[in-house]
């Protein structure tokens, strides 16, 4: 993917860090907030999904608290962020609003998308919320997070969500142009890097760590953050908050920031993390049609074609499909539950309403979401 074809995204992550949102640790900056929601909405217009992940809540806890320096103990930082997602959330919905936009809060702890169950409500959560055009903001759910179950860096979180919604594209903004060849703070001859494989070996000397006592990751978290977002084949930018009309522009393809190549089709990577992350929870048989169309043309698998399912699985979950003779010629992402894929499997598609009461897709697995064995 070149930075001109970021123009044709659907949905995008937009992760924005501490020191950005809070001014350094001086309290929220609502103006730049202000601006960086307007063009959010200006994505929402051109009908692209917005994730928003914002940090900020422990720095403008700390803010509000009159705390000077980063707390050290885990309750002093719960109990900071839990004051600073007021702020947060009150100045996003407030923005929200203005554009006629609904926002919601959404907080996840390292659980809710380890867990296969919690991760697959957190998605289905997450893609309702993008159906009905809300923009979900997301932060670690810091006041119960405990150190052996924290994310830690809202990068990691940002790129599991990208991962999670398989985003196209994840824009990391912060304090610094970009990546550079090395932390401009201790190198003032450090150079910006316009552009790099997530393989790029040199990538782990050249990110450092972050030195400004308000975020936790540097740019260490945001490289890796780049190289998980891969995995599903979201591409990602790290800008410049601070640029005017940062986001657009980066949509736009201008040559802003460090973009992080994915180095492989979005549609293989997404297919090939797809066939390694999750577990097999039911096996529907196909006749012998339905194995055609899937392993000759690349088409979508159609209720049609199922002669029969089981196991228990729910909408989202794996499911392996074999021919008549029990072997396996595909897995994938199940658009129906095992009770409903029963009754559906061998009929037509616009039967499906008479059938289950509700119409959810025409297809049983959708081809994107297939790989063939
Ligand atoms: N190679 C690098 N290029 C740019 N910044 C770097 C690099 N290595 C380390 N950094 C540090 O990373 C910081 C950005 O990360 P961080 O402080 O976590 O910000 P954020 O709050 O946006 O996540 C920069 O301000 C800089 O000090
Ligand atoms: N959940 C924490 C995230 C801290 C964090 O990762 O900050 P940053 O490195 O600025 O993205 C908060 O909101 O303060």
């Amino acid at each position: 993917m070149n930075r001109t074809d970021f123009a044709k995204v659907k949905r995008v992550v937009v992760k924005i860090g501490s020191s950005l949102l809070t001014k350094g640790g001086q309290g929220l900056d609502k103006v730049a907030i202000a601006a960086w929601v307007e063009q959010m909405a200006g994505l929402r217009q051109q009908s692209i999904d917005v994730i928003l992940v914002s940090s900020g809540s422990v720095a403008e806890g700390m803010c509000r608290l009159g705390m000077k320096v980063r707390p050290k103990t885990l309750h002093e930082l719960q109990a900071a962020a839990s004051v600073g997602q007021m702020g947060l959330v009150r100045v996003f919905d407030d923005n929200f609003q203005r554009h006629r936009l609904h926002a919601a809060q959404v907080l996840l702890t390292h659980d809710d998308l380890s867990d296969r169950q919690r991760y697959l409500n957190a998605r289905s959560t997450l893609l309702t919320l993008l159906k009905f055009g809300v923009v979900p903001v997301i932060n670690e759910n810091d006041a119960v997070a405990t150190e052996e179950i924290r994310f830690g860096d809202n990068d990691t979180l940002a790129a599991l969500v990208a991962n999670l919604v398989e985003a196209d594209l994840l824009i990391i903004l912060t304090d610094q142009q970009g990546l550079f060849t090395g932390d401009p703070g201790l190198h003032p001859d450090a150079k910006l890097i316009s552009e790099i494989s997530v393989n790029d070996d040199r990538l782990d000397v050249m990110a450092g760590d972050s030195r400004s006592g308000l975020g936790r990751g540097g740019m260490c978290t945001k490289v890796r953050a780049a190289r998980l977002a891969s995995r599903s084949g979201a591409a990602t930018v790290i800008a410049a908050g601070a640029v005017d009309n940062v986001i657009a522009s980066v949509i736009s393809g201008a040559d802003l920031g460090t973009y992080l190549l994915p180095d492989i089709e979005p549609l293989v990577a997404r297919k090939r993390w797809l066939a390694g992350q999750l577990q097999v929870k039911g096996q529907l048989v196909l006749d012998a049609g339905a194995v055609r169309m899937l392993q000759n043309e690349g088409k979508s698998l159609l209720a049609v074609g199922v002669k029969s399912a089981s196991g228990r699985f729910e909408r989202g979950e794996l499911v392996s499909c074999v021919d008549e003779s029990g072997l396996e010629i595909a897995r994938g992402l199940i658009n129906y539950g095992n009770v409903d894929a029963q009754l559906i499997a061998g009929k037509n598609s616009s039967e499906f309403e008479n059938i289950l009461g509700y119409f959810d897709d025409s297809e049983l697995i959708h081809r994107d979401n297939l790989v063939i064995i």
